[in-house]
């Protein structure tokens, strides 16, 4: 089984490098695993969840074969109930069977769960219990965003040409701990006999110092810099976070560090993009900085993520939802789905060039002019998600190569 997080400190931390950063040197590392068995074969779990989960996965999976069989890979897939889809089926978000397979496999790859249907329902049994603990059960603390503006796409930004233009940035998200986990946390009354509801955004500090560790690394392979986003004026949680942080930073002294309050964080993101490179926050801040982040690249149907731990496989999924008021009407945005996949090859599996093929037919696509509707500008062709995944696989197939996109 793959360990994610060796892998990763042993890569390049900027994927889209080659072709939004020029200015930047690749970084290979020779302890990076060579993939041994030949034919390679590896098992990965899908998880297509709900609304437009299955939609992008099946063209996710489509590309994963077709690069997997160009470079030599081949895959036992095990398709497996998470979120809206388990509920209706066993009774749980996450059925064991789909802990227990997603375990044993080499790789995860997610596409989304929830919806309307289940939003009522009390918190054991909605869907998004069931995501939060696949991340728990996988141990997957560390969650990375990247956002690069391509430059196919800088019109298609919200924000001007000149803010949006050669964006190209990492949130490092703590994804295991903080509010979405503490504990207590629940409904009540007060003093009063008022109704309350309460949760607890809590972090002990081997959480802190190893999220940390990551981000610096990741720093250090990118541009030098690191910025930790917190809360420290008012909470403590953000206090005790930014005194580790703090502490960690003098095992880097090559990475310049910097501190942010997260309402400034929100606010700079949009006035000044490229004065981040890599960012470092909690679960609930990098949560919301980066669907702020996937705005400056044109769509959250473009940002992919890849969830790592310090052992085990690691889980890949985009960053968006299920999107409910677009699900089953052919409209999503497969894009970042399909990064992800991108991700798992090179973060999960050391699978560089089967990576590197994906992420080039994914300019190649961009370049050819398709474009999903949160994404299309004057000029461009509309398609949807199932053609958008057809021109994705032909340029798979046509492997153009990295110095032509
Ligand atoms: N990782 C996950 O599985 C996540 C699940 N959710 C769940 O998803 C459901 C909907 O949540 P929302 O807050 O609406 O967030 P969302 O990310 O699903 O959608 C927000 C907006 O972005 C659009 N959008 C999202 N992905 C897109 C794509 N690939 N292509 C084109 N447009 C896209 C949607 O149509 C919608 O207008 C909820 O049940 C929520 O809990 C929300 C965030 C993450
Ligand atoms: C649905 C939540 C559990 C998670 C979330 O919003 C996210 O990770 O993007």
């Amino acid at each position: 089984m793959a360990a994610s997080l060796q892998l990763l400190h042993c890569k390049l931390a900027r994927p889209f490098h080659s072709f939004s950063c020029p200015r930047s040197t690749p970084l290979r590392c020779s302890a990076a695993p060579p993939p041994s068995k030949s034919p390679r074969r590896y098992t990965i779990t899908l998880l297509p969840g709900d609304g437009i989960g299955p939609e992008v996965i099946s063209v996710a999976k489509d590309v994963l074969l077709l690069a997997g069989s160009l470079e030599g890979i081949k895959y036992d897939f095990r398709e497996m109930l998470l979120g809206g889809a388990a509920l209706d089926a066993t009774g749980v978000p996450l059925p064991e069977e789909t802990l227990s397979v997603a375990k044993q496999s080499d790789a995860v790859l997610l596409g989304a769960i929830g919806g309307y249907k289940w939003d009522i329902n009390e918190k054991h049994l909605k869907p998004e219990t069931g995501l939060l603990q696949i991340r728990q059960g996988l141990r997957v603390f560390a969650n990375l965003r990247p956002a690069t503006v391509f430059p196919q796409l800088v019109d298609a930004s919200t924000l001007k040409r000149e803010i949006a233009e050669g964006v190209d940035l990492m949130v490092v998200r703590e994804l295991t701990g903080g509010i979405y986990f503490g504990k207590p946390r629940g409904f009540g009354t007060n003093e009063n006999g008022e109704e309350i509801g309460y949760n607890t955004e809590i972090y002990a500090a081997h959480e802190i110092d190893r999220i940390a560790h990551v981000a610096f690394k990741i720093a250090q392979k990118r541009s030098g810099k690191l910025c930790s986003v917190d809360k420290a004026n008012v909470l403590e949680a953000s206090m005790f976070w930014r005194k580790r942080v703090l502490a960690i930073a003098q095992e880097y002294p090559d990475v310049e560090l910097s501190h942010m309050y997260v309402d400034n964080a929100s606010m700079q993101l949009i006035r000044n993009p490229k004065q981040f490179d890599t960012i470092v926050t909690n679960n609930i801040f990098g949560d919301i900085l980066s669907d702020e982040a996937s705005m400056i690249t044109g769509s959250i149907g473009m940002l992919p993520s890849a969830s790592l731990g310090d052992s085990g496989p690691g889980l890949f999924e985009p960053i968006h939802g299920s999107a409910p008021d677009i699900a089953g009407q052919d409209k999503a945005n497969p894009f970042a789905t399909v990064l992800s996949a991108a991700m798992l090859l090179r973060y999960g599996l050391g699978e560089d060039k089967a990576a590197g093929r994906i992420e080039n037919a994914v300019l190649d696509t961009l370049n050819r002019g398709f474009r999903t509707a949160d994404i299309y500008s004057a000029g461009t062709k509309l398609v949807g998600c199932k053609q958008l995944g057809e021109e994705i696989l032909k340029s798979v197939e046509s492997n153009v190569p990295a110095a032509a996109v």
